[in-house]
């Protein structure tokens, strides 16, 4: 299996309806450092997974769409529902649409995976996995 990864990182601010997270319902900043990874059993034309500037650039389109923003206020959390992991789902739908747009040799080989890992601390992260 080929493996090929990128990082970035984005600045959010959210507060938890539930109770269950007591003093994460009010409001807070995060920095999230969320890294991704692609798995494939095999590798494109080009001899690589997919190439990296282009993961990379993909990457930072989807966390524009969240970056700097309340997700409170975002229509994919609903009820103020934007746990980590939640966070991770949404960033690995987004970047599973970035890539099913690039050309068919510059995209990821059949069968292959997408990982996200959102990591809200140096010690805790959570994570999303799916097919491409
Ligand atoms: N599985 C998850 N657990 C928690 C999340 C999350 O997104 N997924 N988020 C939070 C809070 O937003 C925040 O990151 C941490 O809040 P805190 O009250 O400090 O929670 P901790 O569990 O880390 O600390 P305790 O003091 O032990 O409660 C919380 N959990």
């Amino acid at each position: 299996m080929f493996l090929l990864g990128v990082s970035d990182h984005v600045m959010i601010a959210h507060s938890f309806s539930d109770p269950f997270f007591g003093p994460a319902t009010r409001m807070h900043g995060a920095t999230y450092s969320v890294e991704i990874e692609i798995r494939a059993k095999a590798l494109g034309p080009h001899h690589v997974v997919m190439d990296i500037g282009a993961l990379h650039a993909s990457l930072r389109r989807v966390l524009d769409t969240i970056d700097y923003t309340n997700l409170d206020e975002h229509p994919a959390f609903p009820g103020r529902t934007s746990t980590t992991e939640r966070v991770a789902e949404h960033v690995a739908g987004l970047l599973a649409e970035e890539i099913a747009r690039l050309p068919a040799d510059e995209a990821p080989c059949s069968g292959a995976t997408l990982r996200v890992l959102v990591r809200e601390s140096p010690t805790a992260y959570a994570g999303f996995e799916r097919d491409l």
